[in-house]
This record gives structure tokens, C-alpha cells and sequence, in this order.
């Protein structure tokens, strides 16, 4: 949860020989305007000694209820930015906020871990002010009993938008006459997600359109006039964000967004009116054809965060990941790592095969001297999991000082695991945005971190994608790890070697895997799937990046391989079966994601080339 490393903030900047200089400001909470039992509360409780540099912008301009845009890098503190003045403006009001009056504050977050995430801080930061009441809403949990809890009164509410329509529309005890916040946390992927159309009906129904300040009469007989304070944040921004803002924003300040690009924490301040959100916009969130912003702008990531990327041909994908990650754990056993793939399907696999595939250093050794191939507690995290077990693996490797994380994209964005040493992205990220939220869960308020990106070699193109972003990655020393697992005289033999496929090591793993997994028939299935899903994951690659990753290009042997298969599984029927559970899926989600919403007609072609190509063969 977010706040575990909150521990020392300004000594450890000291010690890390002022790495993370630029991240904290040189004021104190107090300068900025927050109460002194909050302040105090901040630095002897939560470990926050000084603020970071968007908080020392942002806190003061939320509490004079400005309508605020800010743009900051992963990991610079940007929960505290809306929540200490939310919590400031609100234990203040005289006479004190009752629960019965309903919900004061809303925090709309893309997912249900950032939810509870955010929810958590509240919760510490609301310790000394007891009558202020935080929650939180969100799918998967028991509609009923949040019925109780809306009907009991919170006065700070953490929501995802489909549950919060839903509330909206059928829980008519939920009072938010009294509403006065409503704060878009990652306000960029609530829009990707596809819960534009939710957040125009929220808005709608809570009339907190642009130009619309309610005045209204609350349960204790208080009659105000509350213009409404909405607040967007993310690490990164597109046209979308620039569409919501425009709506729902009322001459906002912007802070974080330098004149030049698009980059964030700006050191001296730099609070201006963003002229261009307001230009040309229809305010329907569906139909966005301006773009005010270049899309090329500049991402800014934490300046010590090490970025690499391997250059890894197909087949020898699945073994480059073992030997990294086995390689990783022995040269630190405690550490985190976080390993991003594009589909459920291929977390299970991999979480599975790493979970039991065991292996003897020593070739001839007897079967009860195999031990684990990378030794290290392993979790998965997908949105097809259960609610509760995504609860508990999110609760879990947070706490864990020693772990590896498998998961989705649904791990990207806002969550606040603490001390991740590293982030592999195994199948590549899509936009450069995504690159950035992913990287962004390590070297956090200015902590060191890995970042390694695998690229076939008919996708290093994309490199130069994120250049354009002013992203740069130097090449990972592959050939030495590889080396690393031989023996003397092998050593000297790979010397010669032109290719990574006919390393002695790569070919030997290569087969035991293909050997295990054979003989695995569950995680056999599970291979098989995986490779389906991925295929048609690559195939939904849109715009641009099509161009890099061609699935046309694709050889369906070797992607096999890199599934420890020996033979390529057929696409077909399995294509429609995924189909099939997707669109089920996102009929009960009510929503669908960019890569969810399914192919382009192109990619529907492609595929189904590749289709009749396995049919034939
Ligand atoms: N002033 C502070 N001093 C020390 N630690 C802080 C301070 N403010 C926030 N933190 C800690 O910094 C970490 C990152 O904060 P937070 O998750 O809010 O960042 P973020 O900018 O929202 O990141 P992301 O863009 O990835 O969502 C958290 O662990 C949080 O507890």
C-alpha cells in the first residue's frame, strides 16, 4: 500500500547522495497552508518530512479551489497533492461535517487496486479526525453492502466510474448534495479504459459540468453555495484528458506542464492557464478530433532510473526470461521484480511454469536434486482473477521484501508497491504512455531502478518510437548473463558464437523447457492457450504501431517455442472461443479496454490469414 516506504523522506534523499534532489521542495507542509495537526500527523505518522515538489505547487492552489490539471512523473507523491487539501478544507468547516450529510469528496481511479490504494492513505491521513468518514466503491464487491455504507454517509468516497453510476442510478440514499470535490486520479486511463461515456453521465449527474456551481440546501439545514473543485491528475496526457479537462474544468490552473513539452515537476513554479485545453472541443468525450497537445511530446521519467532494452529473436524469448530473472534473483535473493505481459492467458502460463519447473544444475543428478529454476516467492495479477485474490496478491506483494510480480497492464497505473528493484517488460507496451506508467512502478520519489524492454529484432523500430518521447534505452548486456551459465570451456566456445539462438546455454534450456512442459500436461494447456491469446494480442497492436509490430512478420513456429511448445498450436476455434469470453466479459464490465474492444478489420484479416495458413499446413 502506498505509504510503506514513507519513512525518512528528506534524510534518505540525503543519503542517496541527493539522487532525488529535485524530487522534495525545500518548504515545510506548514508553509503551504495545511493545518498544524495535519502537518504534524504528515511528518510523525505517515514518515513525510517535507513535501515533494508538485505537492509544494499543488497543495496551495487546491486550497484556494482552483480547478487544477497537474501533470507530474510516476512516483512524485501525487495522492497527497488532492487529499491533504481535501482533508485540510474539511476538518475545518464549522460547524463539523456529519456523516449524515453525505459525501463531500469523490475519487474516481481506473481500477479497483488503486482504489483501495488510495483509500488506505485516506484512511492514515483522516486518523486524527475521526468524524471525517472515508470509503470506497468499486466492482467486484458486494453491491449491497456498499448500499449501507453510502446510506450511513462517507464523506470522502474513493470510486471506479461503472460502479459509481451504478450507484448514481439505484441507490437513492447516496447523498451527494453536498458534493465539492471530484478528483480524476489518472484521468488518462479512466479515458482508455472506455468509461468516457460514464464519466459524461457522472458529471451529468452530478451536475458538475463546466459553468455549473449548484446551490443547494444540505441535511443539517446548510444552505451554501458550493462551486464545484474538480481536480485531474496523471503522469501522462493525451487529447482525451484534454477533452475531460475542457469539461469539466473551469479556468483551471495547470501545474507540472512546461511551456516546451509536456513534461512534469517544473522546479520553480510555473502555475498558468492552460489556454489550450479550452480550444475547439464539443465536450463529447467520444468524439475527439482535436488534439490541442503534440502527441509527441516528451515524457518525463525519473532521471536515475537505468532504461534497457534486449534484443531477443522469437524463439528464445521464453528462455532469455528465465535466465534473466534466474540470474537477477541469484545476484540479490532479496528484491522485487515486476515481469508486464500483454494477456491474462500468458501470466497464468508463465506464473505457472515458473512455479514449478525445476531443474539440476548438475546434469547428471538424480531426480530428488532438482531444485526451483529461479528461487523466489512469485505472484500473479490479472483482471481475470477473483476479486479477493487480486485483493490479497496486491496486499501481499506489497508487503513481500523479496518477490516476483506477473501480471497485466492492470498493474501499470497508480499502484504504489514499495521498493521494486525492477520492471521487465516482457511483451511490449503498446503506446509510449504505457511505457511510462509501467516503468513508473520502480525508482519511485527518487529510489533507484531497472527498467529492461524485451524487442524482437523486427521491432527495435519502436525504440526510436520512444525517442520521439525523449525516451532513450541503452542495450541490456545479454551475452554475458547467457555466458554466465556455462561452464569454462563452453565459455570460450560461445566466444564465436553469431547468434543467441545457437548459444550452448539458450539450446540447452530451450529443450529441457520443451521437455518439462511436454510432460506438464496442465501447464502444456496452459502454454497452448497463451500462445492463442498472444498472437491475438499482437494482431490488436493499432495505429502506428503496427508498423513495428508486424504480425505479418510473425513466424507462429517460433512464437511457439517461446511457449516451451514443440509444435505450433492451432489458431483456429480457439480464436472464437477467446472471442466469445471476451465480448462476455465486457458485457458484464459494462466497458472494454483499447486492446479488449478487439481487432481492426485488418487485424481481423491478418489473423485470419494466419488461420488458414495453420489450416493448411
Ligand atoms: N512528501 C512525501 N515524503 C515522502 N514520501 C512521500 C511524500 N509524498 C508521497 N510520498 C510517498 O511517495 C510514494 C509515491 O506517491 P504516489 O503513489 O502518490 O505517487 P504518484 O505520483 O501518484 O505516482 P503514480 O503516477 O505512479 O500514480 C508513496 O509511497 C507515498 O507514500
Amino acid at each position: 500500500m502506498k505509504g510503506k516506504h514513507e519513512t525518512e523522506s528528506k534524510k534518505k534523499a540525503d543519503d542517496k547522495g541527493g539522487s532525488d534532489a529535485g524530487v522534495f521542495a525545500s518548504c515545510s507542509f506548514a508553509d503551504l497552508g495545511l493545518h498544524s495537526t495535519l502537518c504534524q500527523h504528515l511528518q510523525e505518522k505517515m514518515g513525510f518530512q517535507v513535501p515533494t515538489q508538485i505537492q509544494a505547487q499543488a497543495i496551495p492552489v487546491v486550497i484556494a479551489g482552483r480547478h487544477v490539471l497537474v501533470n507530474a512523473a510516476t512516483g512524485t507523491g501525487k495522492t497527497i497533492v488532492y487529499l491533504a487539501p481535501i482533508v485540510h478544507l474539511l476538518q475545518k468547516h464549522e460547524p463539523r461535517i456529519q456523516r449524515s450529510e453525505g459525501t463531500f469528496a469523490l475519487v474516481l481511479v481506473p481500477t479497483r487496486e488503486l482504489c483501495m490504494q488510495v483509500y488506505g492513505i485516506c484512511e492514515k491521513l483522516l486518523h486524527r479526525f475521526h468524524w471525517i468518514v472515508p470509503g470506497y466503491i468499486m466492482g467486484g464487491e458486494n453491491r449491497s453492502k456498499e448500499k449501507a455504507r453510502l446510506r450511513k454517509g462517507i464523506s470522502i468516497l474513493i470510486a471506479t466510474p461503472g460502479r459509481l453510476l451504478d450507484h448514481l442510478k439505484h441507490t437513492q440514499s447516496f447523498m451527494y448534495t453536498n458534493l465539492h470535490w471530484i478528483v480524476f486520479d489518472e484521468a488518462d486511463r479512466i479515458l482508455e479504459l472506455g468509461f468516457g461515456k460514464a464519466v459524461e453521465e457522472i458529471l451529468d449527474f452530478l451536475g458538475s459540468r463546466q459553468n455549473n456551481s449548484v446551490c443547494k440546501e444540505g441535511k443539517g439545514g446548510r444552505t451554501e453555495k458550493f462551486s464545484r473543485q474538480n481536480i485531474l491528475l496523471s503522469a501522462t496526457l493525451n487529447e482525451k484528458v484534454n477533452q475531460l479537462a475542457n469539461i469539466s474544468l473551469e479556468d483551471p490552473v495547470v501545474i507540472g506542464i512546461d511551456d516546451k513539452n509536456n513534461s512534469s515537476v517544473v522546479p520553480n513554479s510555473s502555475i498558468s492557464n492552460f489556454a489550450s485545453l479550452r480550444s475547439g472541443m464539443d465536450g463529447d468525450l467520444q468524439h475527439c478530433d482535436t488534439l490541442p497537445s503534440n502527441s509527441r511530446d516528451s515524457y518525463n521519467l525519473p532521471s536515475q532510473l537505468i532504461q534497457r532494452y534486449v534484443k531477443v529473436s522469437c524463439g528464445s524469448r521464453l528462455v532469455v526470461l528465465l535466465s534473466i530473472l534466474k540470474s537477477l534473483f541469484e545476484r540479490e535473493i532479496s528484491q522485487k521484480i515486476v515481469v508486464f505481459f500483454s494477456t491474462c492467458d500468458a501470466v497464468d502460463f508463465h506464473y505457472s511454469l515458473i512455479s514449478v519447473f525445476q531443474w539440476s544444475p548438475d546434469l547428471q543428478a538424480e531426480r530428488n536434486q532438482k531444485q526451483p529454476f529461479v528461487r523466489c516467492k512469485i505472484f500473479r495479477l490479472h483482471g481475470n482473477m477473483e476479486h479477493d485474490d487480486r485483493r490479497k496478491v496486491f496486499q501481499s506483494f506489497s508487503s513481500e521484501k523479496s518477490a516476483l510480480l506477473l501480471c497485466t497492464d492492470v498493474a501499470a497505473r497508480g499502484l504504489d508497491f514499495p521498493k521494486v528493484k525492477c520492471i521487465i517488460q516482457y511483451d511490449s507496451p503498446g503506446e509510449a504512455s504505457e511505457y511510462v506508467h509501467r516503468v513508473g512502478r520502480t525508482a519511485r520519489l527518487g529510489e533507484k531502478g531497472e527498467a529492461l524492454l524485451f524487442l524482437q529484432p523486427v521491432e527495435v523500430d519502436y525504440l526510436h518510437d520512444l525517442q520521439l518521447h525523449g525516451v532513450s534505452l541503452k542495450e541490456y548486456p545479454l551475452q554475458k548473463v547467457l555466458d554466465s551459465f556455462l561452464s569454462h570451456g563452453q565459455k570460450l566456445n560461445s566466444k564465436k558464437l553469431l547468434s543467441l539462438d545457437t548459444h550452448p546455454w539458450v539450446l540447452f534450456l530451450q529443450k529441457t523447457l520443451e521437455n518439462f512442459i511436454g510432460n506438464e500436461s496442465k501447464t502444456k494447456k496452459l502454454a497452448r492457450d497463451a500462445f492463442c491469446s498472444w498472437v491475438r494480442a499482437y494482431t490488436a497492436h493499432r495505429g502506428e504501431l503496427k508498423r513495428i509490430f508486424m504480425v505479418k512478420k510473425l513466424h507462429l513456429g517460433h512464437v511457439a517455442r517461446s511457449f516451451g511448445l514443440k509444435e505450433q498450436p492451432s489458431l483456429v476455434g480457439r480464436s472464437h472461443q477467446i472471442q466469445a469470453q471476451k465480448r462476455k466479459r465486457n458485457q458484464m464490465q459494462g466497458r472494454s479496454s483499447k486492446r479488449q474492444r478487439g481487432l481492426s478489420t485488418k487485424g481481423k484479416r491478418l489473423l485470419k490469414q494466419l488461420e488458414s495458413n495453420v489450416a493448411g499446413s
